[in-house]
């Protein structure tokens, strides 16, 4: 974070907007993050990430990106991924020590892990400390239109049916489904991202898709790699904690209708492997692998011997992107770690031994 020296907004008592940035796993958040730190045009931000995965992967990424508003220690990094659950543990305390620190931002950015709801987050701003010093600008809801058009969020009954039936404790009809359905009635406005990757008339059929997914009316942009500037996505002035009411999610309904909710739908872990020599080689049969293993997201860095430059590696469903992001600095314990999230029947042995086998 880039702090004021001064702290004018808290004499002047106005409130310090936050923008909520969420959207399903590897829709393009951290990327449309990075695009507002380098454009900020002198705002000062301070920005809090909440991942799903014990590797801070996103974190990692701003911190590397060199923009003035991204320096190591002005990123606050919330490990568990499912706010929903830690809003009160985590988040509260963490914003009550934001708003105590001397200095105090222009604007906050928050980005929620892809697998959390954004209502509680939302709700969280009402509790009196924050209430009084915050207000939540809006609600940004990044969508990967390239995997809507694939149709990954459009419910597999079969597949339901058949973990229905195995497994009693699952109460929800698809969790993926039920969650891009929440992220989207929490939005007050929609970015429709990865547009590079269809052709208009697929635009089209993707905006008319999640139109369908929400009854609100959000607005609803088209961006590339998250390139939507500063100005259209921070200032939008809703004050969303006023109208959590009309944006419930389904965990919501269903505790008013009595129902449990279940916290065990999503599983993470983190593989650590030597370093990789064959750099081409590991990615195309890890590439592979997510696809046998219906892998939701992959990603992490690599070590590749005589490289200067760490290898950032990112899959989102079966896509997958690596990339030299920046180079090891000095002192820095060049490793691969690689974090792996799926479904909760995810098979963790098979897929290590996987993993470990394509590093070979
Ligand atoms: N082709 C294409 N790729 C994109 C676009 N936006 C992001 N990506 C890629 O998609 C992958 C995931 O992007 P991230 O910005 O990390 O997504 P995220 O939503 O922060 O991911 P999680 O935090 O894991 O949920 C990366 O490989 C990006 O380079 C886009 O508009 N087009």
């Amino acid at each position: 974070m880039i702090f004021s020296k001064t702290g004018d907004r808290k004499a002047s008592g106005a409130k310090i907007p936050a923008t909520v940035i969420t959207g399903f796993l590897g829709a393009g958040k951290t990327t449309m993050i990075r695009n507002i730190l380098e454009n900020a045009d002198g705002r000062r931000i301070a920005l809090i990430i909440n991942e799903f995965g014990d590797l801070g992967v996103d974190g990692d990424v701003l911190k590397g990106c060199g923009a003035e508003a991204c320096s190591e220690d002005d990123i606050i990094e919330l490990t568990n991924g499912c706010i929903c659950c830690t809003v009160a543990d985590d988040f509260i305390p963490t914003m009550t020590r934001l708003l105590e620190r001397e200095g105090r931002p222009d604007h906050i950015v928050i980005e929620t892990s892809g697998l959390a709801l954004p209502q509680p987050l939302i709700a969280a701003f009402n509790w009196p400390d924050i209430r009084t010093q915050v207000t939540v600008d809006g609600v940004i809801t990044v969508v990967d239109s390239a995997a809507v058009a694939a149709g990954r969020f459009a419910d597999d009954h079969d597949k339901v049916d058949a973990a229905r039936a195995e497994d009693d404790n699952l109460d929800h009809e698809s969790p993926i489904e039920e969650l891009f359905e929440d992220q989207l009635t929490a939005a007050d406005l929609i970015v429709l991202n990865k547009t590079d990757l269809l052709d208009a008339a697929g635009i089209e059929a993707v905006r008319r898709e999640v139109a369908a997914r929400t009854t609100r009316k959000p607005m609803m942009i088209e961006a590339a790699n998250g390139a939507v500037p500063a100005s259209v996505l921070l200032g939008l002035g809703v004050g969303t904690e006023d109208d959590i009411a009309n944006r419930k999610s389904h965990h919501e309904m269903e505790h008013e209708a009595g129902e449990e909710h279940d916290h065990d739908e999503f599983a993470s872990f983190v593989v650590e492997l030597g370093p990789i020599a064959d750099s081409t080689g590991f990615v195309s049969r890890l590439k592979a692998i997510v696809s046998a293993h219906d892998v939701l997201r992959l990603k992490g860095f690599a070590d590749v011997p005589g490289k200067p430059m760490r290898l950032l590696i990112q899959a989102v469903g079966t896509r997958i992107d690596p990339y030299f992001d920046r180079a090891w600095a000095a002192g820095e314990a060049r490793r691969t770690r690689l974090v792996v999230i799926g479904l909760h029947d995810l098979d963790e042995a098979a897929l290590r031994a996987a993993i470990v086998a394509a590093a070979a």
